[in-house]
């Protein structure tokens, strides 16, 4: 597959870009497979530099109307710069390019086996696929029957950990809030419902969106955050809200994950379950290998996740977490856009 092709770009509407549209409980993922002119860096934070500040024309082409929606999410195959990896992939949404999408690793790991990008071939029960995100390399087992059809998907995080608790920011209409803060490939604050007088069944998305964007703007003014491993990865990239079940429970647990520019994630969020765990492993709430099922408040799909081992992201105690999902093929598409088009480069309603 060519990708990253040698194109000098005249103009949008010289490019034919496509891509295969897949979902993982409900998050939508549209997987860029050519048609991207090449792209300049030796590593993958530098390749996501040079996208971000050359490309993003084309990121808004993809993910914007009329090809996308408020909420597209979309995953640009790289070359990787990691021997290790089968596949490099850089993520966008709404605003720009996330560090990590575990709902993006879940399709991606059958996408890479079916479409023969792996290195090794599906067999029973599963395969591994080696993707190297900008947060890191993250291995997924993608489950494979005897006739190599590929199935439910597990990914091993990049290490976690629980950046800060108990952290007290000041949100407009909500006073003074308390919020927990922690990575898992990308950092995400944490507030319960309670905390914001809200309720999953009773509050319309709309709500909790604007609850959860003030919480977002309101840690970004207050907390300076901070990555072992690159400054590029130090950012907040978005708000869950949860039911406050971080205890241990065979009972799933609820959330919904506010990112990039008040995008609603449609899954239970990958590296926010990953986040979470990590959260509550570092307050001692579950234990390695306790098996927990997080649920989207909005559409009930679910994930599963459990920590798997403890180590270190710099001087940080983390963890690297499971998470597991099933993502599924929607369709493929082939976008073009033609000259007079007054709104070729696609436009977004906010
Ligand atoms: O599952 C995840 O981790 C992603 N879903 C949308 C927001 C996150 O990047």
């Amino acid at each position: 597959m060519a990708f990253n092709d040698e194109i000098a770009v005249m103009n949008i509407s010289d490019l034919v870009i496509k891509t295969t549209e897949m979902h993982t409980g409900g998050e939508p993922l549209r997987i860029v497979e050519s048609g991207y002119p090449k792209i300049s860096g030796e590593t993958i934070l530098e390749k996501r530099k040079f996208v971000k500040e050359n490309f993003d024309f084309l990121r808004k082409f993809l993910m914007f109307e009329p090809r996308g929606h408020f909420d597209m999410y979309g995953a640009l195959l790289i070359e990787p710069d990691n021997p290790e990896a089968d596949m490099a992939v850089l993520f966008m949404h709404n605003e720009g390019y996330s560090t990590m999408c575990g709902h993006a690793v879940i399709a991606l790991g059958r996408y890479a086996l079916d479409k023969g990008l792996a290195r090794h071939k599906p067999s029973p029960p599963e395969t591994e696929v080696n993707i190297q995100c900008p947060c890191g390399l993250v291995k997924a087992f993608v489950e494979c029957n005897h006739l190599g059809e590929t199935g439910r998907v597990r990914f091993h995080s990049v290490p976690s950990f629980l950046f800060a608790a108990d952290v007290k920011v000041s949100v407009p209409g909500y006073g003074e809030l308390q919020v927990d803060i922690a990575y898992g490939g990308a950092f995400y604050a944490f507030v319960t419902t309670e905390a914001l007088g809200l309720n999953f069944q009773t509050n319309k998305t709309s709500e909790i969106v604007d609850a959860a964007s003030k919480v977002t703007e309101a840690v970004k003014s207050t907390v300076k955050l901070h990555h072992p491993d690159s400054p590029d990865l130090a950012f907040l990239y978005g708000t869950i809200v949860t039911d406050g079940k971080e205890e241990f429970s065979q009972e799933p647990t609820a959330n919904i994950c506010v990112f990039a520019d008040r995008q609603v994630d449609r899954c239970p969020t990958g590296s926010g379950v990953t986040a979470r765990i990590a959260l509550q492993f570092a307050k001692g709430l579950i234990s390695i290998d306790q098996e927990r099922a997080f649920e989207n408040g909005c559409t009930g799909s679910r994930f599963t996740g459990k920590a798997i081992r403890s180590c270190k992201a710099g001087t940080h105690d983390a963890v690297v977490v499971e998470v597991s999902g099933n993502g599924y093929y929607t369709g493929s598409c082939t976008f073009i856009a033609e000259a007079k088009d007054m709104l070729k480069e696609g436009f977004i309603l906010n």
